[in-house]
């Protein structure tokens, strides 16, 4: 088992009081998983990914544990999760690519990154050349700044400089967000050879968009308001989902060959729940069509095939 999640609950503080983005989280990631974590702005996918790595100042850890290849992480404390960081668990946060120093040639950022870890670039640099030419980028880019760089070319660039040590985990916040279809692809494909070839060894890509999750995706975690509504493999939730939200979520997708004029692309009626005071029981339950007196007491994630998870009364 790679990455086990216990009941994991963060809150933010803020001056009108705790907002609640995670809780009750308890999930599992087999070595070499590549699992998606989709759902509604807000669902708190972003947070599930920073609690894993960093938390930040304002993100409070209310309960819950992380266990990484059996060792228990110390997400709490700032300090003692340094030695983690980059080595065993690795980010592409969010706009990494927009983030980039474009004063700094390609090749001294990574020197400058390596070497605030503790490591000779010069140790590095064959095996990042190496890598950089199996996502198809010629070494010459390192002589290259950003600004000279695609928006494909530099994401491909970040996901080589985020597992150059090859951490066990890497979380992707919207890794091919902003990127053109074909650039999407390229990255996507990139992902899972380097999955296949272990440079990292299991992965978790969070998305706003679903779709996306089908090209690199082996499982799919679908959130709402804080909490989970359903895990499986990828292709189950996209074509058997169980949980009302996931049925809607997928049904809001466009399908291939289907024209515009023949059924208009619904999205989801409602919004969901604010977690400054969420409300007990099930998170979903307003906007659900199945609701029943049951809801008003809180589902549990439970599992109903083998690798099937759905915190759902009217499923389970
Ligand atoms: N720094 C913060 N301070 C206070 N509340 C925050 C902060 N960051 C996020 N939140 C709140 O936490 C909840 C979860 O946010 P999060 O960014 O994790 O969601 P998300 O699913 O990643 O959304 P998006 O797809 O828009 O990035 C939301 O209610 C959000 O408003």
């Amino acid at each position: 088992m790679s990455l086990r999640v216990d009941d994991l609950a963060v809150h933010y503080r803020t001056t009108r009081g705790d907002v609640q983005a995670l809780d009750g989280v308890t999930f599992e990631i087999a070595d070499g998983e590549i699992m998606g974590v989709a759902g509604e702005s807000g669902c708190g996918k972003t947070t599930l990914g920073k609690a894993l790595i960093r938390l930040e100042t304002r993100m409070k850890h209310v309960r819950g544990t992380v266990s990484l290849d059996g060792e228990k992480l110390p997400i709490a404390d700032d300090r003692a999760m340094n030695p983690y960081r980059y080595r065993k668990v690795s980010l592409i946060p969010q706009y990494a690519m927009s983030a980039m120093n474009p004063t700094r040639k390609i090749g001294r950022m990574i020197r400058e990154l390596v070497t605030a870890k503790g490591v000779a670039y010069e140790d590095v640099r064959p095996e990042l050349e190496r890598r950089l030419r199996l996502v198809g980028l010629d070494e010459a880019i390192l002589g290259r700044y950003p600004i000279e760089l695609s928006g494909g070319m530099k994401q491909r660039v970040v996901l080589v400089l985020a597992t150059l040590l090859d951490p066990s985990l890497l979380i992707g916040d919207e890794v091919t967000s902003a990127l053109d279809v074909t650039s999407q692809k390229a990255v996507a494909r990139a992902l899972v050879e380097f999955r296949d070839r272990e440079f990292v060894r299991s992965v978790v890509v969070v998305t706003h968009d679903i779709s996306v999750l089908y090209q690199m995706a082996d499982t799919i975690l679908v959130m709402y308001a804080g909490r989970l509504a359903e895990k499986a493999s990828a292709t189950t939730v996209i074509d058997q989902p169980l949980h009302p939200y996931t049925k809607m979520l997928v049904g809001a997708l466009p399908k291939v060959g289907e024209r515009y004029d023949d059924r208009r692309l619904t999205g989801i009626v409602g919004r969901p729940p604010s977690l400054l005071d969420p409300p007990a029981g099930c998170r979903f339950r307003d906007r659900c069509p199945l609701a029943m007196a049951r809801c008003e007491e809180q589902p549990p994630f439970l599992e109903v095939a083998p690798g099937h998870q759905v915190a759902c009364w009217a499923v389970a």
